[in-house]
């Protein structure tokens, strides 16, 4: 089967409603589910080819967005969550039995902290914001992805009408850079 970038992308990307106000999260596991409730809709959702970010099977990337941390409360079977890799920037908690990440929070000092990542496709409501650009395209080659196939990937997310990026988008970048500057010095802490 040839791999698919992402099922919410491979048949072309469904906008999502202005005025979507949220809805519930659940993992794979076929009884006593992880849920997770988010009263919000997701804000810079993307597709995500980073090797930490999760993916469903036999997809090239994860579709992942960020939520303020106050709008997600887990409402079932919050024992069965376990933190992937405590080391990372985004502590993502995961499913122990079926693997599938139901939120990433950021703990540590960062320009993303007070933000949750989230996959919307673990619900199975309508209208969450859609896709807004391809990031960390080519992080999928250092997971085995051939690299002659890399442009032909990126021409399928711009048929999606989406941009692609080697990191994140350059709004998201900027928000990086601007915490940064100010952490250093360089920028005023009034900005
Ligand atoms: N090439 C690496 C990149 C990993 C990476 O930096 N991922 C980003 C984006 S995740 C959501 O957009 C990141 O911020 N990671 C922080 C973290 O994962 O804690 C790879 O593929 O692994
Ligand atoms: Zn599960
Ligand atoms: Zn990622």
């Amino acid at each position: 089967m040839a791999p698919s970038i992402h099922p919410l992308i491979d048949n072309g990307n469904q906008k999502g409603e202005p005025n979507f106000s949220g809805g519930t999260l659940h993992c794979h596991c076929p009884t006593n589910k992880v849920e997770v409730t988010l009263s919000s809709n997701v804000l810079h959702n993307h597709a995500c080819g980073c090797s930490k970010c999760w993916k469903p099977s036999n997809a090239l990337f994860s579709v992942v967005g960020v939520i303020p941390t106050d709008k997600l409360r887990v409402t079932a079977n919050a024992h069965k969550l376990h933190i992937v890799d405590p080391s990372a920037a985004i502590q993502r908690n995961a499913c122990k039995e079926c693997g599938v990440h139901l939120f990433g929070r950021i703990e540590q000092d960062h320009a993303f902290k007070g933000l949750d990542f989230v996959h919307v496709e673990l619900s199975d409501e309508k209208g969450w914001q859609e896709p807004q650009f391809a990031a960390f395209v080519s992080s999928i080659i250092e997971q085995g992805f051939e690299p002659s196939g890399i442009e032909g990937v990126r021409e399928k997310f711009r048929e999606a009408g989406l941009q692609t990026y080697d990191v994140l988008s350059p709004a998201l970048m900027d928000v990086i850079a601007t915490y940064t500057g100010k952490k250093n010095g360089k920028l005023s802490s009034k900005l």
